[in-house]
């Protein structure tokens, strides 16, 4: 008989799990349930009148290591090359990435002169830094803030200022909370191996899986630092569904409980970011009441909501090019950075003429500091927040759009949770796999990865 295989869940995680079962030889019958009027979940793209695009969570995939080639190897297959919108390594948007600190823009370091010379915000040349890092003695802790590794080995001011900023750019969240082993497994993994993360980037890096295709060939050969599609990020969960029309029934009614049955088997993709911080309760409603030490592990997954303000300024020019600029905690907690899409991806701007799109990203980890409640807050107030941060830092005056999003924390001792979980699943014997981004690893290449390994795991274990 046939196998039927649920998958929970259509944001990017569920889709590509949909996709690699459809495509198995021994392809079950996929349910594909979704609790939105929408797939795609976080890649949302607004399109306007006049071809303007305007993202609502990712902007942008980096196409680097074996995850960021697996996508690309996805995005090929779907025969969505022509639509790539690369930023080459030469690029402006590629080179340039800004900190606001003490009320300017300061460009960060790169190349070996950024390295020697003294630049700020920072007080001394980096490779101070550097060299404090190659002598420091290997950690102990079996996980740590991603504050104090970083503290232990290059120094305060780096993660005062650099690491601080960092994490509020890629998780939204608080470096003095969130934890290394979880959010930078290699670079922790680098340490407890090489004693030294800079030594552990040089010489580690084993070989991936072989994930190469013409596409993943361009994007090293030009040194891409990140990539979109034409019509925005939402291009990929459409060319998805196209994929898996008459080969998946979706049903829009979502997932009220979860239920074993003899015989049956489910790929659970979680709601995993959403406008409130409360999305793993979601999940963790869903269990029957016997599970309930996998339900106290999901509870205790955390998660921040994020404002995201799009603004576009016709007619305007911005002071400075670049990827964007990021706002340090200490500068201003609600604040967490400006991302300048217009100059990583002018051709979304749309015929309006020449015009400058900005994302304002407001709150994470300090949401409810500065603005209180996510689910109550007004608009009005975000967008008025966002205007001004663009005034102060960049000069500039005018506005649009604004939707709000979440982004999981993972927290010290969050890879004890995950494996705890994974033990339970396996001790139980529970035909159930737990995708997307709350597990490991929040970007959309993670995202994709881990789909594409459970798919794997679950087929095999069929055989
Ligand atoms: C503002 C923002 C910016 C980001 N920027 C980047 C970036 O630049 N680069 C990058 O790589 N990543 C970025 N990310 C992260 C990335 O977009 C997400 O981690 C990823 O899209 C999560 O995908 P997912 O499928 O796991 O979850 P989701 O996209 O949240 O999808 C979950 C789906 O489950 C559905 N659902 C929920 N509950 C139920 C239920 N009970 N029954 C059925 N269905 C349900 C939801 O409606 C949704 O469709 C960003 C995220 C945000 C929010
Ligand atoms: C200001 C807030 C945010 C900005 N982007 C995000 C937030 C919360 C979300 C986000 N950004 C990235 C990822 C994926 C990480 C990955 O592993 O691929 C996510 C979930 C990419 C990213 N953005 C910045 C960095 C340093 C990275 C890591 C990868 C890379 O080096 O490209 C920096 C950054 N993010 C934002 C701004 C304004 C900014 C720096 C100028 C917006």
């Amino acid at each position: 008989m046939q196998r039927t295989v649920a998958v929970v869940g259509g944001g990017i995680s569920g889709l590509t799990a949909c996709y690699h079962l459809a495509r198995s030889p021994s392809a079950p019958k996929i349910i594909l349930l979704e609790g939105s009027s929408r797939l795609g979940g976080w890649l949302h793209s607004t399109r306007t009148e006049d071809g303007a695009v305007f993202e609502h969570g990712p902007r942008g995939i980096r196409p680097v290591g074996t995850v960021g080639k697996n996508t690309l190897l996805m995005v090929s297959e779907l025969g969505l090359d022509a639509d790539v919108l690369p930023v080459p390594g030469d690029h402006p948007a590629s080179k340039n990435r800004y900190l606001y600190v003490s009320r300017a823009l300061h460009r960060l370091p790169s190349g070996i002169g950024g390295v020697l010379r003294t630049v700020p915000p920072f007080t001394r040349p980096l490779l101070w830094s550097g060299l404090r890092e190659l002598a420091a003695p290997r950690g102990t802790q079996p996980d740590e803030t991603i504050h104090r590794f970083v503290s232990r080995r290059f120094g305060k001011e780096l993660a005062d200022i650099a690491i601080d900023s960092l994490c509020r750019g890629v998780f939204a969240g608080d470096c003095r909370a969130l934890s290394m082993r979880s959010c930078f497994p290699a670079l922790f993994e680098a340490e407890q191996r090489w004693r030294s993360v800079i030594l552990g980037m040089a010489l580690g890096g084993g070989k991936g899986p072989a994930l190469d295709s013409a596409l993943s060939r361009r994007a090293r050969d030009e040194r891409w630092s990140q990539w979109s599609l034409r019509g925005g990020m939402e291009t990929l969960p459409e060319a998805l569904q196209d994929f898996l029309r008459r080969r998946v029934s979706v049903s829009s009614s979502g997932c009220a409980a979860l239920q074993l049955c003899a015989g049956g088997r489910g790929v659970w993709s979680p709601q995993l970011l959403c406008a409130e911080a409360s999305l793993f309760p979601a999940l963790a409603v869903l269990l029957p009441g016997w599970a309930e030490p996998l339900a106290q592990e999901l509870r205790s997954i955390e998660a921040v909501s994020v404002g995201v303000v799009n603004l576009q300024y016709n007619g305007a020019t911005l002071p400075i090019t670049g990827f964007g600029h990021l706002v340090p905690s200490f500068e201003d907690s609600s604040l967490l950075g400006i991302v300048y899409d217009s100059v990583a991806f002018p051709e979304q701007n749309g015929s309006c003429g020449p015009s400058v799109r900005l994302t304002v990203m407001l709150g994470g980890a300090w949401f409810e500091q500065g603005f209180g409640d996510p689910d109550t807050v007004p608009q009005a107030v975000l967008l008025s927040r966002a205007k001004e941060a663009v005034r102060a830092h960049l000069a500039l005056t005018l506005s649009l759009v604004l939707p709000q999003a979440c982004i999981p924390q993972y927290m010290l001792g969050h890879w004890q949770r995950t494996e705890s979980m994974s033990r339970y699943l396996e001790q139980e014997g529970l035909p159930l796999s737990l995708i997307g981004a709350s597990y490991q690893g929040v970007s959309v290449n993670d995202c994709i990865y881990s789909a594409k390994m459970a798919v794997t795991r679950l087929l095999d274990q069929a055989c």
